[in-house]
């Protein structure tokens, strides 16, 4: 860093005088082209009732959610991510509706593309919405089995590749997905299908209320520490990002965000690769509900999301995101 000149020669507040001063020396920007909305579609009733713990978060139908495709795509956002809500009879110890073609995240998938084809849609894998003890992964005698689990876990991506899916997203932190998927998109037609691996993903609290939202908080039996990281590693978070980078990810996350942000910048340092964080369910609630409550006010939101981009992130998934687009497009061009 070149040295500093001595006050009163430096005056860091001249740079700071106007917004348009402020805007020539903006280190970071935060636009729409950032963000990635995660939504959750419903084939049970009862979709536009408010999730308790995610204030202002419905859950759309496979009808609805086509609205809020061609609303993203209005506002430049420049991909959604779906997550499913399955009815009872869909959550088995078997999970086999995770690789059904009509599932309710495929047929959502479907919907969307055929309403918005431009429209970029990222997916989640993971057993948890149709698992009927909410894990990620099978369970055998109390243990979340690895690589069963990982065939399980091909066979649902392949299914979502076919539903049109244009980027994958394996969130279950099961050792050697990531291969496995990227060899089995190859080898069935899929080779342009992108995956986004949740390579840094901790074992969080932050998650709770979307495991209401997808209802697995109920049913999860124990915790998903067993294949989540450790909240107190970092160079964990590293190998993990280097493996599953090795074995053919496109992009890397980091999840959760906001808690995660050292993580963040190790990572976008160190591999240069496509990065992003998940602002998760927790910090949502906890942004959303101090804002309702007087507390905070909504400025933090873009604040946070900017953080993100301080911190070396290309995105941000975030429930925010059609609301902060929205702003953004309002407050564009304003000095
Ligand atoms: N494995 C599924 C999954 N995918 C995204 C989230 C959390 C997202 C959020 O909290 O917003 C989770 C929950 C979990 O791992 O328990």
């Amino acid at each position: 860093m070149s040295p500093i000149a001595p006050f009163p020669m430096s005056r860091p507040r001249r740079l700071r005088r106007t917004p348009g001063l402020r805007a020539m020396v903006a280190e970071t920007a935060l636009s729409a082209d950032n963000l990635i909305w995660p939504v959750f579609v419903t084939e049970v009733a009862g979709a536009d009732i408010e999730i308790p713990s995610m204030p202002g978060v419905t859950r759309f139908t496979v009808d609805s959610v086509k609205a809020a495709a061609e609303r993203a795509a209005r506002l430049g956002i420049p991909a959604i991510c779906v997550f499913p809500h399955s009815d009872q009879e869909g959550k088995t110890d078997s999970c086999e509706r995770a690789w059904d073609p009509d599932n309710i995240g495929n047929r959502a998938i479907r919907a969307i593309k055929e309403a918005v084809p431009d429209l970029m849609v990222m997916t989640d894998i993971a057993l948890d919405p149709y698992n009927a003890n909410g894990h990620d992964g099978l369970v055998r005698d109390g243990e979340i089995v690895n690589d069963e689990t990982v065939e399980c876990l091909v066979r649902m991506g392949l299914a979502q590749a076919e539903a049109g899916a244009d980027i994958l997203g394996p969130s279950d932190m099961m050792d050697g997905r990531i291969g496995a998927l990227r060899a089995a998109l190859e080898q069935n037609g899929h080779s342009n299908v992108a995956i986004m691996s949740y390579a840094a993903k901790y074992a969080s609290g932050f998650y709770g209320p979307f495991r209401d939202a997808v209802g697995a908080g109920a049913r999860l039996v124990g915790d998903k520490k067993t294949y989540q990281i450790d909240p107190a590693n970092r160079d964990e978070a590293m190998r993990c990002v280097a493996r599953d980078l090795a074995e053919g990810a496109d992009m890397v996350m980091v999840k959760p965000g906001m808690p995660y942000l050292d993580i963040c910048r190790m990572v976008r340092d160190r591999f240069a690769a496509p990065t992003f964080a998940y602002q998760v369910s927790g910090e949502y609630a906890m942004l959303e509900g101090a804002i309702r409550q007087g507390w905070l006010s909504r400025d933090v939101v873009v604040e946070g999301l900017l953080a993100f981009r301080r911190a070396g992130c290309d995105g941000i998934l975030s429930y925010f995101a059609p609301d902060v687009a929205e702003a953004l497009a309002t407050t564009a061009g304003r000095g």
